[in-house]
């Protein structure tokens, strides 16, 4: 089975001669990629070395081009190791390969949640430069399990126990689940059938790790009748009420959000009849992560205490950000005291702004959008000089753009949000 070509495959997946253990593995795959592959390009696989992600790059290979990337996190020595072992599968089949490299030692908080977001990063980049658009990860319904698990010991709610996606956008890349639906056991099947090997972490069995104390506490649910397919399934059906849920957020936000300049709009009226605290909670949760950027959601007090009194209080900070009540509308904006300071050359992400333009070498953006109209209007009553590429009210100190309200950029001045749109915002990954 190992060389067959994809349309010989397909066909015998059709005819049913295919073995079933192999077949239902197969026809997961085709399923999720007919369903979100945009157009046939290469696809991208990650892979660490481990057996799902190892059956992952073995599974879709057969059925699609697809180029491997392996993230080495510079934390464990074997990593190298594991980064060659992969490169060596993929030069005996012919499949592009490639090695990134982090550095996790300046790490802070949660390592292991620092080092998922560096990969998601360096594969977005990685896929982006090569004009790949679909990225596969290796996750199975036992993690999804796990991740449940870990959650319900959080006390998480539908958001939180709705689980992992099958799909989601993230660094304007489609990162694919393809065997979300299907057991760690029965990828470690096809392995061994095929006489693929993998590697073992070694801290896949420490119990310092959250992740590995879950999948002790499944296998003793056992007894219960708990297995990590009955876990999916319910996982299955809360994503199906949170889809709804999310579903009545996003027709809300069409009808009565707005983004401007980077800052959400959300009309006063529209606000005041949405008679259920939760859809007004991720409504404002959504417009102050998109806003901040930042990694974490805001914190839960702090937005309720939002939502008790906001009538009565013109002017709030939560979570990097400004909440201004008007009359028409509540305007959402970045908070200037959470980004002053921070300069960064035209071109590089800058909060989460890319400000490219015509003279573009040596720019540095010091504030934008309200928070720079706000010290933008400072330093013009100091009579600084106006810059040429920008309307007014942006203001350049010599080489320097301090301050620039991107509504008003022009002469082929672009300012694009990293992360898209709000309303891309409100799908939940
Ligand atoms: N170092 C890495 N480089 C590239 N992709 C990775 C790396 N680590 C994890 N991934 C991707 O993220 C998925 C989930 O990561 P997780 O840490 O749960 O997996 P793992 O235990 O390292 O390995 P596997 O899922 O392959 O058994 C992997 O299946 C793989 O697609």
């Amino acid at each position: 089975m190992t060389e067959t070509p994809p349309e010989a495959l397909r066909a015998a997946l059709e005819a049913g001669t295919v073995p079933p253990e192999d077949g239902a593995l197969f026809w997961a795959a085709e399923a999720v990629l007919n369903l979100y592959l945009p157009k046939p390009g290469r696809i991208g696989v990650a892979v660490s070395g481990g057996s799902d992600s190892m059956a992952t790059l073995a599974l879709l290979s057969q059925l699609h081009a697809v180029a491997a990337v392996t993230v080495d996190h510079g934390l464990r020595p074997e990593a190298a190791a594991e980064a060659a072992f992969v490169a060596r599968f993929c030069a005996d089949r012919g499949i592009p390969f490639t090695k990134l490299s982090w550095d996790g030692s300046r790490a802070e908080g949660n390592l292991m949640d620092a080092a998922r977001r560096a990969r998601l990063r360096l594969i977005g980049a990685w896929a982006r430069g090569r004009g790949i658009r679909v990225v596969a990860l290796g996750h199975t319904a036992d993690d999804q399990a796990e991740t449940f698990l870990m959650r319900l010991a959080r006390e998480a709610g539908l958001e939180g126990l709705s689980g992992m996606r099958e799909a989601f956008v993230e660094e304007e890349v489609l990162w694919l689940r393809p065997f979300l639906g299907q057991s760690r056991a029965d990828l470690r099947g096809y392995l061994g059938r095929q006489g693929i090997g993998w590697v073992e972490d070694p801290s896949n069995q420490n119990p310092q790790f959250e992740r590995v104390r879950a999948r002790q506490a499944l296998a003793m649910l056992a007894p219960l009748g708990l297995s990590a397919d009955k876990i999916t399934a319910v996982v299955g059906h809360l994503a199906m009420a949170e889809q709804a849920v999310s579903l009545s957020l996003q027709r809300l936000a069409a009808a009565h959000v707005r983004e401007d300049a980077g800052d959400v709009l959300i009309e006063a009226q529209a606000f005041r009849n949405i008679f259920d605290p939760e859809t007004a909670r991720r409504l404002i949760n959504a417009a102050l992560g998109w806003v901040s950027g930042a990694e974490y959601p805001p914190r839960a007090a702090k937005v309720l205490d939002f939502l008790t009194h906001w009538r009565t209080r013109r002017d709030s900070t939560l979570h990097g950000c400004r909440l201004i009540v008007g009359d028409e509308a509540i305007r959402i904006t970045r908070e200037a005291g959470a980004v002053t300071g921070l300069r960064v050359p035209s071109g590089q992400v800058w909060d989460r702004w890319i400000l490219s333009g015509p003279e573009a070498p040596g720019l540095e953006i010091a504030a934008l959008g309200e928070a720079g109209l706000k010290q933008a209007q400072t330093w013009r009553a100091a009579g600084l000089p106006r810059p040429s590429a920008l309307a007014s009210p942006g203001v350049w100190r010599g080489e320097t753009l301090v301050a620039a309200p991107l509504a008003g950029l022009e002469n082929g001045w672009k300012a694009r949000i990293v992360r898209g749109s709000f309303a891309n915002a409100l799908i939940r990954r």
